[in-house]
């Protein structure tokens, strides 16, 4: 079986235009692979390129050199090179990404939210409403806030909205940015739960966990980013 997400050699810099122009080095020659039914935690100090690593394999943010390989249908794409709308195409279908804050979509349901990624794959509304469902009842949220648009949610329900969205789906790839961070530890457990359902299903994991705890109950394997850190002179 082919390894779902292969990263070689990736580098990504960042132009400040504000300080006449300087490159910022931010991630050098990251190289790693997240392999079926495992989770991958990225790890090191804040500021050593995890989220730039994370965005990076989303296609959010454009890399420099290096290679992003991704199984996608039965096609190795790159997705350093790949153009926008491939980009799109893996998203649907490929790799799912929950982000730490929800981009709340004003007057649609909380449910809705949810189901969307869910109908977007294939499933009928009504049976994707239910799923959705399901798992916002995992998640404790109250019943009574399915109906509402999270607008005014607080940050932790906003953010078992979003879990559920990114979870909803088969997607091969997940990727997590603090999945955990406004949880309380009884949610925490049942996301923790969730990973492990995923990694079950053979699910391709990388995520990032600043909440010790929970990165030793998910991670297979940490991948110390300080290596792919150039020193901040360069
Ligand atoms: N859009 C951007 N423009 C300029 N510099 C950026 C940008 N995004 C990140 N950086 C810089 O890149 C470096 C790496 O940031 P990144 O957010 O990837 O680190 P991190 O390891 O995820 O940190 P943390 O654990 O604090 O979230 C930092 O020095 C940061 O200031």
């Amino acid at each position: 079986m082919t390894t779902p997400l292969v990263v070689s050699e990736l580098s990504k810099s960042f132009t400040m235009h504000l300080q006449g122009g300087i490159r910022l080095s931010v991630v050098k020659n990251a190289s790693f692979a997240v392999r079926a039914g495992e989770c991958a935690v990225l790890g090191g100090p804040s500021g050593a390129g995890k989220s730039s690593i994370l965005k990076m394999a989303y296609g959010n943010y454009a890399a420099d050199s290096g290679q992003i390989i991704v199984q996608h249908g039965h096609e190795l794409i790159d997705l350093v090179t790949a153009d926008p709308r491939t980009i799109i195409a893996i998203r649907n279908s490929t790799i799912g990404y929950v982000s730490q804050f929800l981009r709340v979509v004003p007057r649609v349901s909380a449910v809705d939210i949810v189901a969307e990624p869910a109908i977007a794959e294939g499933l009928a509304p009504d049976a994707a409403r239910e799923k959705a469902s399901t798992m916002l009842a995992r998640l404790n949220l109250p019943e009574r806030l399915w109906q509402l648009p999270p607008a005014t949610f607080s940050g932790g329900e906003q953010q078992r909205v979003n879990i559920a969205r990114g979870f909803i789906t088969s997607h091969p790839i997940l990727l997590l940015d603090e999945p955990t961070a406004s949880l309380d530890r009884a949610n925490r457990e049942v996301v923790v739960e969730m990973i492990g359902e995923k990694k079950q299903a053979g699910t391709a994991l990388l995520g990032i966990f600043h909440d010790q705890e929970v990165r030793d109950m998910v991670a297979d394997d940490i991948i110390d980013v300080t290596g792919f850190a150039p020193a901040r002179a360069a």
